[in-house]
């Protein structure tokens, strides 16, 4: 996907999925068809517990399995693995790189998104074009980031008053049952984690967040 493909992606995303690698279930490749299959639109592997030979192989994976499904792929954290794997989209949270560094590093092209987890945080990404899309959160305390507080709805609709030109995603502790009240509080994209991962049905989890989403 070039970076121009890359862009007009993310202008359609609505349905954003972390996953860990699955080392202890080995269905990495099933799990991701099937998250895709139910309207997953970017996914990025997400795990710290992954050695970077191991991350290299696994994206590799990823790629061809987004590439199967039309959808975008990002690496977490790490611009030496976005640049070897020739990754369209990286994300960095605030302990991260900085956006200059990423952009001498990679350059132009990939899609970049960054965490932010205060109103004047996210102000500082809508405002730098060198940022393609940031996420506002934790909504919720979750345990897939642990010691990070909760932002709550209220930043949300901070930010959503704010009227952002950068595209930006909810995250942190949401799932179907929450969707309703993220959406009220402006968001139109979010981003989840364990909603998607520790579904019984992948493809249901997915499709049930998806469909109320906006096409
Ligand atoms: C899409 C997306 N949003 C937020 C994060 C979190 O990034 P960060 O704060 O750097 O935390 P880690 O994921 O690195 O633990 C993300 N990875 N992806
Ligand atoms: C990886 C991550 N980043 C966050 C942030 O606020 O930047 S919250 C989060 C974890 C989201 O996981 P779940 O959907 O399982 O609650
Ligand atoms: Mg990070």
């Amino acid at each position: 996907m070039n970076s121009d493909a890359a862009r007009r992606r993310l202008a359609d995303a609505r349905l954003y999925l972390c996953t860990d690698a699955r080392e202890q279930r080995g269905d990495l490749e099933e799990f991701l068809h099937a998250a895709l299959r139910g309207g997953v639109d970017v996914v990025q592997l997400r795990d710290k517990t992954l050695d970077v030979a191991r991350e290299l192989e696994l994206q590799d994976l990823v790629a061809r399995v987004a590439a199967e499904h039309g959808a975008l792929w990002a690496v977490n954290d790490r611009a030496d693995v976005a640049r070897l794997t020739g990754a369209p989209a990286v994300h960095m949270g605030q302990g991260d790189l900085p956006v200059p560094a990423v952009r001498t590093l990679l350059g132009p092209e990939p899609v970049l998104g960054r965490s932010t987890h205060s109103a004047e945080q996210a102000a500082t990404a809508d405002a730098d074009d060198a940022v393609d899309y940031f996420c506002v959160g934790p909504l919720w305390t979750t345990p897939t980031k642990p010691g990070r507080p909760a932002v709550g709805l209220d930043l949300l609709r901070q930010v959503a008053a704010s009227d952002p030109r950068t595209p930006w995603f909810a995250i942190g502790g949401i799932d179907v049952e929450r969707l309703e009240a993220v959406l009220d509080a402006g968001a139109r994209r979010v981003v989840v984690v364990r909603a998607i991962t520790q579904a019984p049905d992948p493809e249901r989890a997915a499709r049930q967040l998806r469909d109320r989403l906006e096409p």
